[in-house]
């Protein structure tokens, strides 16, 4: 080996030691998992990276750890504020400088962002923002004096696929963020997805202009994970058939999701009856008592919640928290289980 490639080795081992502290030291997470460090590596030393990986793979993480090795700010683009919210809080428990900016917020605390972002040495690492708002001139004019001040240091799509015509939740708004690569040259892009078929993987390197990314695919198997198929009309009873099924699993904390919210309520109120711990939740219910069936669930007060799809919005970021996960879906044509423990 030469010299000059065994320092460069060498340097890049201090490196990733250094990368490995920050998670320790600011997540408590004792190794990288799958191909974190990789992405983290690319994006630090400029280059764009367009990184495939599970849901609950970590990918926040591929952004986190660059805002805390360097000063300077890692834009997040995100396309729910709820997802911002709950991340944004998370950050701010661990004491990592995050804000995020939407209509959601008073006047007074977004104006409170711009001053910090416009003053010599902005204290924010994390700042997560909607496409919609990237794509309003006065909010790309502020980039682009964030940019000239050399303290864009990432560009971070989260749900890149949305971006895609291809993709199962084009948004239109992800298509405007096309305009970063020439607003704000230079920033590597870093573009996460759970999600992208090729088709869709090769739209978003094209539309976000990706120059030589380099492209993580982490693996989707999950041995933990099983899925298992029971169809309705072959069993005599679906409700017995799911009590049965939840009583067979011990005291499991599950979700079994349902498509109305009659459905719900109905199902709630037979495994409550059939001495099973459960709460119903849908849009339908007022948010006090979402919250608290939200966190009777999280707690472990209660064992099942039967819900439509607003579980899903409400509480995501939640799920990895959760010792065991069982959703089921119990629509009209079958039924759908997922056991997992952990990730
Ligand atoms: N290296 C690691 N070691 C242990 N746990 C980790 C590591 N990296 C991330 N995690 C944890 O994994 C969980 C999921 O991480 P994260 O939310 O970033 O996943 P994600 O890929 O963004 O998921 P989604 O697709 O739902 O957005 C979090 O609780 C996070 O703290």
């Amino acid at each position: 080996m030469k010299a000059s490639s065994r320092t460069c080795s060498l340097h890049l081992r201090f490196a990733a030691e250094a990368l490995v502290k920050l998670l320790r030291w600011h997540f408590g997470h004792s190794e990288f998992r799958g191909r974190q460090l990789e992405a983290i590596e690319a994006v630090i030393s400029g280059r764009d990276c367009f990184c495939l990986m599970p849901t609950g793979g970590g990918k926040s993480m591929c952004y986190q750890i660059p805002a805390l090795s360097k000063t300077g700010i890692v834009l997040v683009v995100c396309p729910l504020i709820a997802l911002m919210e709950n991340q944004v809080m998370a950050l701010k428990e661990k004491g990592i400088a995050a804000e995020y900016l939407s209509s959601t917020q008073t006047a007074e605390a977004r104006n409170k962002i711009h001053e910090d972002l416009e003053c010599g040495k902005p204290s924010l690492r994390l700042l997560y923002v909607t496409p919609e708002l990237i794509a309003t001139p006065g909010f790309m004019s502020k980039l682009t004096r964030i940019h000239a001040r050399g303290l864009l240091n990432l560009i971070a799509i989260d749900e890149a696929h949305c971006i895609s015509t291809w993709g199962h939740d084009f948004r239109p708004s992800y298509r405007k963020l096309s305009s970063l690569r020439s607003r704000l040259p230079n920033v590597p892009i870093l573009a996460l997805t759970a999600t992208a078929v090729p088709k869709v993987q090769k739209d978003v390197i094209e539309s976000l202009c990706l120059q030589d990314p380099l492209v993580l695919k982490s693996s989707f198997d999950r041995p933990n994970i099983y899925y298992e198929v029971r169809y309705k009309d072959l069993l005599n009873d679906p409700y017995v058939d799911l009590t049965t099924l939840l009583k067979s699993c011990g005291h499991v904390c599950a979700i079994v999701y349902c498509l109305e919210r009659t459905t719900c309520d109905d199902l709630a109120a037979h495994l409550l009856k059939s001495g099973i711990s459960c709460a119903a939740y849908h849009a339908g219910l007022n948010s006090k008592l979402r919250s608290s069936v939200l966190d009777d669930w999280i707690s472990s007060k209660t064992q099942v919640v039967v819900a439509t799809v607003a579980f899903g919005y409400d509480c995501i970021s939640n799920f990895s928290e959760v010792e065991y996960y069982l959703p089921l879906e119990f629509c009209c044509a079958h039924i759908c289980c997922v056991q997992s423990s952990g990730l």
